[in-house]
């Protein structure tokens, strides 16, 4: 079917425009449609029907989605968006005559020269539709590619020495069987073990790196050439990457206790590096966003081990598999229920999409009970895909047992009233605790308690410690001991509004002397920034530069290592007493205060409220402007559209 020919635009641009005023459309939005528009001829520039998809596609995009289905624009579009019916009425009323059904759509779309159906004739058109789904292409590429790539690989299977992996399995865990049954640590090293690919995901504390160094030590005891595996390992976040190095390090270092002589750990512990950060590790290039790896130039590595891999998006992950090398094993490891990454996409929560209920076939019961011992309950069986066998949730919290961990369950079962009641528990006291009423002045008072032992540190200088350094390390870790995180960036309970009130507060304290740059002002960085080093989510303390009195330098806290640079060098950073929830992934403070904001949006959801509790490691405090905040962020679901699960399935 031809675009329609005749229709009038000028309404609804108008319409766009008073959208766009009102806060409901991004700007960008409006701009990306006109350009689409005018890629197209007479017709095709004026089909209204293409300028609201394509208007939708890209707000959708920068909500995190990296497609629009259309049967949700057919089914609820106001709810879609976000918005009141009325304001999806009023501009469908001026996109009119617009198609009916998803067929509708489907021919309508496809019959513009901007739209690439797959399968047909290719000629780089900026949008593509792929069954019912519309793309930008950039995504439905990286979509397709880690389609294939994790199919692939899943389908990938290496020769097991059945006897051998159960030997080892029972040195490296022990005889004994723990509580946990089955033990589903003992399954992910299994499964691990016989593919190129595996997927371990387990809230907080569920062993996710414990087990990996088993893992390790495992693929090292049982390869034939295990002194010239290359292993490698990473995360998104340079703080993240150096928590995974030095948590397998610890581990390692105790299981060659226990091992003794028998596998040589202290040479792999040696021979694995330091962990990096995704960036680094494919090689990015400054001001693009190509890497010196991919397919042409692949990594040079045979295991990688990747961490937090809820935070990666898509574009990362499609770049991250197209640089690994065939024949390398790729282990993800993550929490699949936490926040999904900032831009498009939600890999993990998709490519986990079976974890929860296993959904294993009879060839996988067999091999994990002949490798590891250990029998997959009935309820787990299935006949799940490639990718639902090489996936293993751990489900037993050693960290989380306590009532933060029942807190979490609660949220994360969306059980509102399981939530509110483990928040009011008797012996949740001085661990848990719910300022249901709150005022702003409520969160800057735990702030000014919660940073105040840096500050005192600070003030104490650095005479107070063997030298310099052990002082720095002193005071940054006593700052990562406690942390305000908020949902949204704007307002009284935003990230903006707070870090302002507190910074306030710690002066008239006296505990801080503002000004742009001062000593103890902590910073995030805000951009990726190749020549000092610093990445998008690190955060830092300015503290006195020991070289050059009276200049300050940022310093940095990863693992038990601190690096600092010059805080003039640093362009784009931001205060840092207050972030976001989404930023705080991979981080972890004793306690954590969630500020919650009256009003939301879609922001205010599930995920986040799971994510801000599993922040903190021993006290947690949720403040809510009023009581019913929590319960509705509890029953909201973070949706992101995305076609990958299907891809997988195909
Ligand atoms: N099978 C086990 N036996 C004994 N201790 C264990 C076992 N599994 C995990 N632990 C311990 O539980 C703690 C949490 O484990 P680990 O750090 O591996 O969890 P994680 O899932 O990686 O946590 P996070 O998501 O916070 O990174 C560690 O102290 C670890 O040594």
């Amino acid at each position: 079917m031809k675009p329609d020919a005749t229709g009038d635009t000028t309404t609804f641009w108008a319409e766009v425009e008073r959208l766009t005023e009102a806060g409901e459309l991004r700007r960008l939005s409006g701009v990306f449609a006109r350009f689409v528009a005018s890629l197209g001829d007479g017709a095709c520039a004026r089909s209204t029907p293409l300028l609201l998809a394509s208007l939708v596609l890209s707000e959708l995009e920068g909500r995190g989605h990296s497609c629009l289905m259309l049967d949700d624009l057919v089914g609820d579009p106001a709810a879609l968006l976000g918005w009141a019916d009325e304001d999806w009425k009023a501009l469908a009323k001026a996109a009119k005559p617009l198609p009916r059904g998803v067929k509708g759509w489907m021919s309508q779309l496809a019959g513009c020269e901007q739209v690439w159906r797959v399968g047909d004739l290719d000629y780089d058109q900026p949008l593509v539709l792929d069954d019912t789904r519309l793309y930008l292409r950039r995504y439905w590429r990286d979509e397709t590619l880690v389609a294939t790539c994790v199919r692939m690989r899943a389908q990938e299977r290496r020769d097991v020495d059945i006897e051998q992996a159960h030997t080892w399995l029972e040195a490296l865990f022990g005889a004994q069987r723990a509580g946990e049954s089955p033990d589903w640590q003992r399954i992910a090293c299994a499964v691990a073990l016989r593919g190129a690919f595996a997927i371990i995901t387990g809230g907080p504390g569920t062993g996710k790196t414990y087990t990996v160094a088993r893992l390790l030590a495992l693929l090292f005891a049982t390869a034939p050439d295990a002194a010239r595996q290359r292993i490698a390992l990473a995360a998104p976040t340079g703080k993240a990457a150096a928590r995974l190095k030095q948590s397998i390090d610890k581990a390692l270092t105790d299981l060659a206790d226990r091992v003794g002589g028998a596998l040589p750990l202290r040479e792999l512990t040696a021979r694995m590096g330091a962990a990096r950060t995704l960036h680094s590790l494919l090689g990015a290039r400054p001001d693009t966003r190509s890497f010196a790896h991919h397919r042409g130039n692949p990594l040079d590595v045979d295991v990688l081990i990747v961490d937090e891999a809820s935070m990666v998006h898509l574009e990362m992950m499609a770049s991250l598999l197209d640089a690994l090398p065939a024949g390398a094993t790729l282990i993800l490891l993550g929490d699949k229920d936490q926040l999904a990454s900032v831009e498009a996409g939600a890999v993990l929560g998709d490519l986990c999409h079976d974890a929860q209920a296993g959904r294993y076939d009879a060839e996988t019961l067999a091999y994990v009970q002949a490798a590891s011992g250990e029998t997959i309950p009935a309820g787990y069986e299935g006949q799940g895909g490639p990718l639902a066998q090489q996936t293993v949730m751990l489900r037993h919290s050693r960290r989380f047992g306590g009532p933060i961990g029942k807190l979490a369950l609660a949220v994360n079962a969306g059980d509102v009233d399981g939530a509110a009641a483990a928040l009011r528990a008797p012996d949740a006291a001085g661990v848990l605790r719910w300022i249901d009423h709150a005022h702003q002045h409520h969160v800057i008072q735990l702030a000014n308690e919660g940073y105040r032992p840096y500050l005192e540190l600070l003030r104490a200088g650095s005479g107070s410690h063997a030298n310099h350094e052990e002082w720095v390390r002193a005071v940054l870790q006593r700052f990562e001991a406690f942390r305000v995180l908020c949902a949204v960036r704007e307002g009284e309970w935003g990230v903006e509004g707070l870090n302002e009130a507190i910074e306030l507060r710690l002066a008239h304290a006296g505990l801080i002397v503002r000004s742009d740059w001062y000593v103890g002002r902590p910073v995030m960085v805000t951009r990726n920034d190749y020549p000092t080093g610093t990445f998008n989510g690190d955060i830092g303390l300015a503290l006195p530069d020991p070289a050059r009195p009276g200049s300050l330098r940022v310093w940095f806290l990863e693992g038990d290592n601190v690096r600092s640079v010059l805080a003039t060098r640093l362009r784009h950073v931001e205060t840092a007493y207050a972030m976001t929830v989404h930023k705080s992934q991979g981080s972890e403070f004793a306690h954590t205060v969630l500020a919650l904001p009256k009003e939301g949006g879609a922001v205010l959801a599930r995920e986040l409220v799971y994510t801000g509790i599993t922040r903190a490691s021993r006290q947690f405090t949720l403040t809510t402007p009023a009581p019913a905040v929590l319960g509705e962020a509890i029953l909201r679901r973070t949706h992101r559209a995305s076609g990958l699960r299907g891809m997988i399935e195909q």
